[in-house]
């Protein structure tokens, strides 16, 4: 006599072959830092290409009629039109990062498909770093700490002073959520903020800077906030450092290539800038090593969005993206182009 398999009867692994698939191409950094449990849902399932042994052509090929969803967590692994083209069913983009770079967003525009990014949820950690890179930059912290550390304090005698913040004009390259936060703290410390962005912002009353290199000309320290694209790639080029001048720190939590990097290493060689404070690089995780030597340098191994707090914070947005796409809701944090 034959037995039926009923719904009841099914194994927790064949319940969840039944929901959603979100396809994700490598792991989140998110689920090892605070556990991909915190990611779970009963609304769909993680397929993750990753853990295949087929080129990712072909397992997406396999899976495609079944994937209504991507969960991206930035680069190195774009979402581009070869990626989009294989999965006809994806309706919408979810992604772990603040940066949307490795997102073809035009592609998704013209096949109907949504984005959701990580929205506010690390733009306070985000803008703290920036902030302390700035302070670290301008006070020396990290650089004194060495020369303690080494015993120099009592060989040597006292380390050179530091610049004071409260005072310094910031200039803020792309106000939106982190900028704005950053804007907010620096104001706080006494700064005087003026920005540059793709428009002026009605909401603000910090001068606005068309032109980054004017606003680098007047100010003490560039703090780059924006988000990378073909529009902001080496934006900050020799004719911005040169503007931001001898005298002059840039601060970099948005995209290593954002900034040109060998301009910039090259003028902080030759003193034509005074100091800088990254947290991105170029061609991460590989750190130019002339920076190594550089104590007017703060590096930073691209963790200014990181804390546990914004990660759980993520784990809810990301899970709450996918279940209301899945039941046909407004997204949590939709990206819509004219943020
Ligand atoms: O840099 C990190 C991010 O974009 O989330």
């Amino acid at each position: 006599m034959g037995v039926n398999n009923t719904d009841s009867d099914k194994t927790q692994e064949e319940e969840q072959q039944d929901l959603p698939k979100v396809v994700l191409f490598r792991p989140p950094p998110a689920f090892s830092l605070i556990g991909e449990e915190s990611f779970a849902s009963n609304k769909f399932h993680f397929l993750k290409a990753y853990d295949s042994h087929l080129p990712l052509d072909q397992f997406l090929s396999t899976h495609s009629h079944s994937i209504k969803a991507i969960l991206s967590s930035g680069d190195p692994a774009p979402v581009n039109a070869d990626i989009l083209q294989l999965l006809p069913e994806v309706g919408v983009v979810v992604t772990t990062s603040a940066g949307l770079n490795q997102i073809d967003i035009p592609e998704c525009r013209r096949r109907g498909i949504k984005i959701a990014n990580a929205g506010y949820v690390y733009s306070a950690d985000v803008a703290d770093l920036a902030v302390g890179l700035l302070i670290d930059v301008l006070r020396k912290v990290s650089a004194s700490d060495r020369y303690v550390r080494q015993g120099l304090w009592a060989a040597k005698g006292n380390y050179p002073l530091g610049s004071k913040l409260s005072g310094k004009r910031a200039g803020i390259v792309g106000l939106g959520n982190i900028g704005y936060e950053v804007a907010k703290r620096l104001e706080a410390f006494g700064c005087f903020v003026s920005y540059n962005s793709r428009k002026k912002k009605p909401c603000v009353s910090y001068p606005f800077y068309h032109d980054v290199c004017e606003l680098a000309a007047n100010c003490d320290a560039l703090i780059i906030c924006c988000g990378l694209s073909d529009e902001t790639r080496h934006m900050i080029k020799k004719q911005v450092l040169s503007a931001l001048g001898k005298e002059g720190v840039i601060v970099n939590i948005g995209r290593g290539a954002i900034i040109d990097e060998k301009e910039m290493v090259r003028c902080l060689m030759q003193g034509e800038i005074a100091g800088a404070g990254l947290d991105v690089f170029e061609n991460e995780p590989n750190v130019p090593k002339e920076f190594f030597a550089m104590d007017n340098v703060v590096l930073s191994p691209h963790r200014a969005v990181r804390t546990p707090e914004s990660l759980k914070d993520l784990s809810e947005l990301v899970v709450g993206n996918l279940e209301a796409f899945l039941s046909n809701k407004p997204l949590l944090s939709e990206y819509v182009d004219s943020e």
